[in-house]
């Protein structure tokens, strides 16, 4: 289970975003979470991918609890999610080449060597080719730079995934391209996965159940 109990979270301790919001998936399962523009979604997915310490409540990853950790959740817990984000320019190294873009998981965790290898199978899952893997951010359009920070997050082969809003900025052919990249990687791992977006179609669609901001957390 990813269970998030009673997260009060944001930047200033004194005005939380999030208020005493819940959540739990099941291993497995796709959970579609919905809510209005600026409600707390990106900081509440931030939590769960172990990237951002609440103020107060519980990350609970495989019956272990993760809070209480002073900065960062231990390596050993965060390796075990997988995050993409909205915007792909603001989470890419402008200047590494798509390739060690995607290995940047590896390097983080020591294990620089393989690193090529081990990149070679998720770039070709998200559909890229050696000619877009020697190149850098700047040089790719921002679907082909998506695709990278999906295989990003899947060089590590999490048990979760934590995608906010990963499709946000792109057509529907990219955006169907990678939901099955997302899909096909569950299918073979087993691995969970929380969508965090404003579009309920695409997460109804997409997801086995879809829960509204309002019916997990105060406002
Ligand atoms: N790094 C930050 N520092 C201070 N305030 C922030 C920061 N990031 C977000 N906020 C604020 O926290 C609130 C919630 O933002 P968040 O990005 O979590 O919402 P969201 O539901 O994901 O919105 P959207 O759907 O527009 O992406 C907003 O009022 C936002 O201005």
């Amino acid at each position: 289970m990813l269970e998030l109990q009673g997260i009060t979270a944001g930047y200033d301790p004194r005005r939380p975003v999030v208020r005493d919001a819940h959540l739990a998936l099941r291993p497995g399962e796709a959970l579609g979470l919905v809510g209005p523009s600026g409600c707390g979604k990106s900081t509440l997915a931030r939590v769960a991918a172990l990237l951002h310490r609440p103020d107060r409540g519980t990350v609970v990853l495989g019956g272990r609890t993760v809070t209480g950790f002073r900065h960062r959740a231990p390596r050993s817990l965060r390796t075990e999610v997988g995050v993409v984000f909205q915007q792909p320019r603001l989470s890419a190294d402008p200047r590494l080449r798509l390739r060690d873009l995607i290995a940047e998981p590896l390097r983080a965790t020591g294990r620089r060597r393989g690193a090529q290898e081990a990149v070679a199978e998720p770039a070709e899952r998200v559909g890229l080719g050696p000619d877009l893997l020697a190149r850098r951010p700047h040089e790719v359009s921002d679907g082909q730079l998506q695709r990278a920070c999906l295989a990003r997050a899947l060089v590590l082969r999490p048990r979760w995934l934590v995608c906010d809003e990963m499709t946000a900025m792109l057509d529907a052919s990219t955006t169907a391209a990678l939901v099955a990249v997302v899909e096909e990687y569950r299918r073979e791992t087993g691995a969970g996965l929380l969508a965090v977006g404003h579009d309920p179609v695409l997460l109804g669609r997409w997801c086995d159940r879809t829960v509204h901001w309002g019916d997990i957390a105060d406002s």
